[in-house]
């Protein structure tokens, strides 16, 4: 129960509406202890009628009035068992939902390598599997073990004072149930967890064959797909089946004990009854029906051990994400307005989980307003270079400054704020253009939606679009071409206006000509920002103020256009190149 306590602040959230629930379970148990004992006063008014005792009059009287006590008992404890789900299913929701967004919030805070260590299904069940399973310990677990202790607490006394020598008989195969179920529980548990896990490997599976189906048929690919499809369809049958097997005997197990205890009442009782040691015969009815109200809570007994126990394990998968700390934290230092200066002070940076040396001891500085461009080979470190302009990792070595100051020491809203980045692999949300664009400036209205596309030249493109602004991009935005999405991911950055801009290599898949449009609108929108280009392109590094070349993470040249050309080496090589390609 270790792990289950994170829930605490929860319940002490929602104390009161626990509190009222609690009471009502209780209510609703005891109102449902009325009919057995009137189901036997009305044998014993049946009883005395045949033997004359009583008259008509006087026994239709008292049945009228015991049916009545019945069905007013049972209705009331329907209001109450209405009421109680209402309070203490309606708190477990509200935990599920105050849990997820916990989580949720949570993974929005973690830095990359958190992503990168973890995949995306293990992210997602962990907030929607196993919050599921911890719900049902925070609401039906409370609710049926609080049901079931008040009847444990009322019935087995009131059994023992009424007739103990059938009590003790009947109540002798219910622990056995107990354990069976128990046993059973988690027999099923454990292989409908082979099946939860069967199953996601087949979605993921799916999803990829999906994803990459014109690999596949490029490929001529389906036979052997549909043949692993098939042999693994096979594989989660028989997971299934086993399954199905145990879950079986389920209520084949609860029937029989239940059936032992009633033949033990009735046979007991039967024996008591001709010894005159019970005056009626209503009292074995009144046992069957305590036997039958007791099955399903001694049942449950397993049920609930078995849910116990998965909602701790789920917990505790749910805390292990929850206790990791962002490697990147905000210094918590105030808001701050970035001007734009950039400089890297002998930098060096190894990615933490592969260990590759991107970038070593590298320095260069960007005053605000000017245009620096990255080139380079590719692996030479050119967009490790913007993730930690971006604060997405943090350097070994050396000191990133923005504006004179440690970029550590930034805060981090501040940071990203002022930044509009568009990333190499430009990715859009499934969701219509428009609000694609707008994921730049929130309030952003429709005409700078349009003048943006119209500086990233995909204006034209999505005005053929038969909805235009509002046509939805599919999965990834897999209606646009590729330089379409670039264009859109890069009217995304245009629109937020930022102080640094960062492009990443994001017109490479743009014909040269549309290039140089957007090349001519970027040096116009970007005039006062400071901009850096990373590019494989000479066209993008002509009327930079600045030109990097990186070679394994170092600086192979430096210097303004004219500068490079003049001095033999990559870039001159470069441009020459380029320039007799274009030429053909
Ligand atoms: N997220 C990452 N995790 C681990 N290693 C990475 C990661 N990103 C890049 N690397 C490694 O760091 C080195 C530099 O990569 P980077 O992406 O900065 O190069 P690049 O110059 O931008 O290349 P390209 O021109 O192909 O985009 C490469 O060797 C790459 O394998």
């Amino acid at each position: 129960m270790k792990e289950l306590r994170h829930l605490n602040k929860y319940f002490r959230k929602y104390w009161v509406k626990l509190f009222l629930g609690v009471l009502i379970t209780i209510i609703a148990r005891v109102f449902q202890l009325v009919m057995p004992s009137y189901v036997k006063n009305i044998v014993e008014v049946v009883e005395k009628y045949s033997a004359g005792e009583l008259a008509l009059e006087a026994a239709r009287s008292d049945l009228l009035e015991y049916i009545a006590i019945i069905v007013g008992a049972a209705l009331l404890s329907g209001f109450f068992t209405f009421l109680m789900r209402q309070t203490i299913i309606n708190v477990s929701r509200y935990i599920e939902y105050d849990l997820k967004n916990e989580v949720f919030d949570h993974y929005q805070r973690l830095s990359l390598n958190f992503y990168k260590s973890n995949r995306t299904g293990d992210l997602m069940n962990r907030i929607s599997e196993d919050v599921s399973q911890v719900r049902l310990y925070a609401g039906p677990a409370i609710m049926y073990g609080i049901q079931t202790l008040t009847l444990f607490a009322c019935l087995i006394p009131l059994m023992f004072i009424k007739a103990p020598t059938i009590a003790f008989y009947a109540l002798v195969p219910l622990p056995v149930l107990s354990v069976l179920i128990y046993w059973i529980s988690r027999i099923i548990h454990q292989r409908s967890t082979r099946v939860q896990a069967f199953l996601s490997s087949l979605s993921t599976f799916a999803q990829e064959s999906f994803s990459g189906i014109s690999v596949i048929k490029a490929y001529a690919m389906e036979p052997r797909i549909n043949r692993e499809a098939g042999s693994l369809a096979l594989e989660g049958k028989d997971k299934s089946m086993d399954l199905a097997k145990v879950n079986a005997w389920f209520f084949p197990l609860m029937i029989l004990l239940i059936g032992v205890s009633n033949i033990f009442v009735i046979y007991v009782g039967g024996m008591q009854y001709f010894r005159g040691e019970i005056s009626s015969l209503g009292t074995i009815l009144e046992f069957i029906i305590y036997v039958n109200m007791l099955t399903w809570p001694v049942a449950i007994v397993g049920w609930l051990t078995s849910i116990v126990q998965r909602a701790e394990a789920s917990q505790k998968r749910i805390n292990e994400f929850l206790d990791q700390e962002p490697d990147i934290a905000d210094p918590g230092t105030p808001p701050v307005p970035i001007r734009g200066k950039i400089e890297f002070d002998r930098v060096s940076f190894t990615y933490p989980d592969t260990g590759i040396r991107a970038l070593r001891n590298l320095s260069f500085t960007v005053n605000p307003g000017e245009t620096l461009t990255i080139l380079g080979k590719t692996g030479s470190g050119k967009s490790t270079i913007l993730d930690l302009i971006a604060r997405l990792y943090d350097v070994n070595d050396g000191t990133i400054r923005i504006d004179d100051k440690p970029v550590e020491e930034i805060n981090l809203d501040s940071l990203r704020s002022a930044i509009g980045a568009v990333p190499q692999d430009a990715f859009l949300f499934s969701d219509t253009i428009e609000n694609n664009i707008r994921f730049g400036r929130e309030q952003a209205g429709l005409e700078q939606i349009r003048e943006a596309a119209a500086q990233a030249v995909v204006d034209k493109n999505i005005e053929g679009f038969a909805k235009g602004y509002q046509t939805v991009l599919g999965e990834r935005g897999i209606t646009l071409s590729g330089g379409q999405k670039q264009r859109v991911s890069i009217a995304r950055a245009l629109i937020k206006d930022p102080v640094i801009y960062l492009f990443d290599d994001c017109l490479s898949a743009v014909d040269t000509e549309t290039e140089e449009a957007i090349l001519a609108n970027l040096k116009r929108a970007s005039r006062d920002k400071t901009t850096i280009i990373v590019s494989h392109r000479i066209s993008s590094a002509i009327n930079a103020d600045k030109i990097l070349v990186l070679e394994d993470g170092r600086i192979l040249q430096q210097g303004t256009h004219s500068e490079l050309l003049e001095t033999e080496g990559y870039y001159k090589e470069l441009y020459i190149n380029q320039l007799s390609g274009k030429e053909n």
